[in-house]
């Protein structure tokens, strides 16, 4: 089955949240636990045990595994194989970008049948060009997985690149329209889906971009839930006409509800209630 066609059955059955999966050192120390791989592997079993069977879809944040290097990746593996284990999509962090047979490399490792590292979804760059993750693009409609194309995110600092003006319009708009025609064929969610994050309601609106993002038929990860200051009605009145398509993300919010695993369930079953 497709990764978008997945997703919606998993969306129905528990709603539309993504937890994030970020252990920052400050979580690890809040949660008792060393800012360690010992520490870090710890973590990571508590979220999958919480988290995995019980929502939709997770996000792992690469970095804050990769920061302990092979041991921390290791760690990363067993994440990824305990929430396939459980039924849940895995939609791995790693904002990949580069040039096309490089790109190629990087689908290899999360995309391919064959990887350790291989999840259901990741994060890629278009800001490169957008024809230069097409590699991740091919090898995703191969294996049956998805890829999510930054294209607004959370943060301030995006804004000379993602809003400047290309071909009349803003940069954003053009990546929002590519991943549309991408989608043509697809009935609810797509195989392509994009990050536009959920603080972005203002610039979305000032670039008239909601109804580009409900006909582009991509689920919508909107991080920045929480901690970023968004709120899930930030979310719904800022998407409007594309809200049915968020995926509304937070990490350390959620997480602050650990290291209790009956308690981190509780904080994503909210988040679900919430986004619904
Ligand atoms: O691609 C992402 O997930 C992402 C895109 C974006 O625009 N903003 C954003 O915050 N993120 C990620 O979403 C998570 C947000 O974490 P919290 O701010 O702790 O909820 C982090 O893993 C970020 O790297």
């Amino acid at each position: 089955m497709s990764f978008g066609k997945r997703l919606g059955e998993l969306v129905d059955r528990f709603g539309p949240f993504c937890p994030g999966i970020d252990p920052h050192a400050a979580l690890l120390k809040s949660w008792g636990l060393a800012d360690d791989v010992a520490g870090l592997r710890v973590f990571a079993q508590i979220c999958v045990e919480a988290f995995g069977g019980q929502v939709a879809i997770v996000k792992p944040q690469s970095a804050f595994f990769e920061r302990f290097g092979s041991a921390g990746i290791a760690v990363l593996e067993d994440v990824l194989a305990g929430l396939r284990e459980a039924g849940t999509l895995s939609l791995l962090d790693v904002k990949r970008g580069d040039i096309g047979s490089t790109m190629g490399g990087y689908a290899d490792a999360y995309l391919s049948d064959a990887s350790p590292l291989r999840a259901d979804a990741i994060t890629v760059s278009p800001y490169l060009g957008f024809g230069s993750v097409q590699p991740a693009l091919d090898l995703a409609a191969d294996t049956g997985r998805g890829v999510f194309v930054l294209a607004l995110t959370s943060n301030p600092e995006a804004a000379h690149v993602q809003q400047a003006t290309y071909d009349g319009r803003a940069v954003a708009a053009d990546v929002i329209d590519r991943v549309g025609r991408l989608n043509a064929s697809a009935d609810r969610f797509g195989d392509v889906g994009m990050v536009v994050g959920a603080t972005t309601g203002k610039q979305l609106a000032d670039l008239g971009l909601t109804g580009a993002l409900a006909d582009a038929k991509a689920p919508l990860l909107a991080p920045g839930v929480g901690a970023q200051g968004a709120t899930f009605d930030d979310v719904r009145r800022g998407f409007g006409p594309a809200a049915s398509l968020v995926l509304p993300a937070s990490s350390r919010e959620v997480l602050a509800a650990g290291p209790d695993v009956a308690d981190l369930r509780k904080a994503a079953r909210a988040g679900n209630e919430a986004a619904r």
